[in-house]
């Protein structure tokens, strides 16, 4: 059996902002709308402060206007909220989201609360996952609307598929168990708990992993020919000792590459999967809440 075809996240994103700077263009010039985005970075994790200065740079790469809100590790919940409440009243912002993680002393779901939900553009609210759980237009979460545009374009039609997803956080494994629900997949969502998961694993047609656990799902787990979605990133020390005494790092996922390419149709790496797809999609998800604040047809 040949080797699996490995996706091209990396690409596929470049085109989705190529796209999302079109219609942004358009609605510039068509309605006199230009989509705000305003993120909020609480501390200073080394990794949000990568992935939040990346969506300020996209933002704006693709014409919005962006926003990013610097607070202090120890601000208060009154404060971040009140932060929250601002920006959900400025008509020049249509997506509001705060990075996770946040520090222990605050509480992320009154955070997700405060976020109004024509404004989360990370699909992270009651609301918004309830009207994706009810079949009705919602905004959805980032990185599963990415991993099911990498699904629909290796597949093409997913009815009828067998589909395990690995993980069950709101961020992610629950949302994407939904969406391949409403692509008519069979959905099993697993986790760290399930008895037996690499039998579970080895029905599916389509496995998302996002357990979090670093090179969790080996080549055994595999049906041959399934698709693999790896959303994991652990980072760990360069291999190489002089890179790593620099702090240079590597990242890794929750799939065993190496080995599961041997086995699976299509598979997706990390670095350069599933991760660059994540803002993509916010960037999308911003235009279409400006459309729908705006009363355009979205
Ligand atoms: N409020 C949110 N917080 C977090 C989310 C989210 O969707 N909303 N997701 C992650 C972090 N994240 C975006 O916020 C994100 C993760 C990974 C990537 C990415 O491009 N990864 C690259 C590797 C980049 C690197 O070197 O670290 C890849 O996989 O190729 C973008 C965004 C948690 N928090």
């Amino acid at each position: 059996m040949s080797e699996a075809r490995i996706i091209d996240g990396k690409a596929f994103a470049a085109k989705l902002r190529e796209q999302v700077a079109a219609d942004v263009q358009a609605l510039k010039v068509e309605h006199g709308v230009t989509p705000g985005l305003a993120v909020v970075l609480v501390g200073d994790d080394a990794a949000s402060q990568v992935y939040v200065r990346n969506k300020g740079e996209q933002t704006l790469a693709a014409g919005m206007h962006s926003e990013t809100h610097r607070l202090p590790a120890d601000v208060s919940q009154d404060d971040l909220l009140a932060l929250v409440g601002k920006l959900n009243a400025d008509p020049s912002i249509h997506g509001v989201l705060v990075q996770f993680p946040v520090p222990d002393h605050l509480k992320q779901s009154d955070i997700v609360a405060a976020i109004s939900p024509d404004k989360d553009v990370d699909g992270l609210t009651v609301t918004n996952a309830g009207r994706l759980a009810s079949g009705l237009p919602a905004l959805t979460p980032c990185t599963p609307l990415g991993c099911m545009m990498l699904l629909k374009d290796a597949l093409g039609d997913l009815r009828g598929k067998s589909a395990v997803v690995i993980g069950r956080s709101n961020l992610m494994g629950k949302p994407m168990a939904q969406m391949l629900l409403a692509a008519d997949c069979t959905v099993t969502i697993a986790h760290s708990r399930s008895q037996d998961l690499p039998g579970i694993v080895r029905q599916a047609d389509i496995v998302v992993a996002a357990v979090g656990r670093a090179e969790m799902v080996k080549a055994d787990w595999i049906k041959p020919g399934a698709v693999v979605i790896d959303v994991g990133i652990s980072r760990f020390p360069s291999r190489d000792p002089v890179a790593a005494a620099a702090g240079k790092t590597r990242l890794v996922g929750d799939v065993a590459f190496d080995e599961v390419k041997a086995v699976a149709g299509a598979i997706t790496p990390v670095p350069g999967g599933v991760g660059p797809m994540t803002i993509a999609c916010l960037l999308a998800n911003t235009v279409t809440a400006a459309k729908r604040l705006n009363g355009i047809g979205a």
